[in-house]
């Protein structure tokens, strides 16, 4: 079926939707297309995806994560990162509750890229760290932007949220965009022998609120604000 484009903003469409069942209930899938952006080994700026369950139009604090794309864990199952296991605890939570949104970004590698997020895997296998390795790439350690996600919550009509993440920079930049942030929730996932260096990274040098691996793991998406 064609399904009509619908100009929202100046930049944004939406180009498809269509149900699409999952192991943890049905989700409206919404394909927006952002013209504004294009991200650094890409000329062409990807569709960004809206998983929605449930009438989320008018309500407060709605259940949200704006997860960004890892093509490694995601898809091949790499143990390196949490990115997969944090989709999975955010599609399950929604499930559970019947009401809540994920933002898919198509921002691979906080936004440098496949090849270049596999350049900076290099440079770690050879102990560089995840910060580290995208400076010595000449690569800034974030290059990420959240207006397409902001632009998505404010097409879906949510009021305001409650977002799953461990990531402070992320709540101030969907602030800094108008997205009312109504509570933070934790989006911790367990670590494991290949994943722990990562994540501590992400505790030490990128400020995420995760625990010392010293002080024991948490579990999955718990209440943090
Ligand atoms: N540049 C780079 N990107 C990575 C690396 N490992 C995973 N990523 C990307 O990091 C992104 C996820 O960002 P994270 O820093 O894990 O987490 P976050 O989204 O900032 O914070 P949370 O909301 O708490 O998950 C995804 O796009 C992954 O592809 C890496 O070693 N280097
Ligand atoms: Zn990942």
């Amino acid at each position: 079926m064609h399904v009509p484009t619908t100009a929202i903003r100046p930049q944004l469409d939406i180009r498809a939707q269509a149900p699409v069942p999952t192991k943890h209930g049905v989700f409206q899938m919404l394909v927006f297309h952002f013209g504004g952006t294009t991200s650094p080994d890409q000329g062409l700026s990807p569709d960004h995806v809206a998983l929605v369950m449930g009438d989320v139009r008018g309500r407060s604090d709605v259940t949200l994560r704006v997860h960004s794309e890892c093509l490694t864990s995601e898809v091949f199952g790499s143990l390196k990162c949490d990115c997969r296991e944090q989709l999975e605890a955010a599609q399950a939570e929604i499930g559970r509750r019947g009401l809540g949104v994920v933002l898919y970004l198509r921002q691979e590698g906080r936004g440098i890229g496949l090849a270049n997020k596999i350049r900076a895997y290099q440079l770690q296998a050879f102990g560089h760290d995840t910060v580290d390795a995208n400076r010595i790439l000449g690569l800034p350690d974030d290059a990420r932007g959240y207006e397409p996600a902001a632009a998505m919550i404010e097409h879906l009509g949510i009021e305001s949220i409650r977002l799953l993440t461990n990531n402070p920079d992320k709540v101030d930049a969907l602030r800094a965009l108008g997205v009312r942030i109504a509570s933070r929730s934790a989006a911790i996932v367990p670590a494991n022998p290949f994943s722990a260096p990562y994540l501590e990274a992400k505790r030490l040098r990128m400020g995420h609120v995760i625990p010392s691996l010293r002080d024991g793991e948490g579990a999955a998406v718990g209440d943090a604000e």
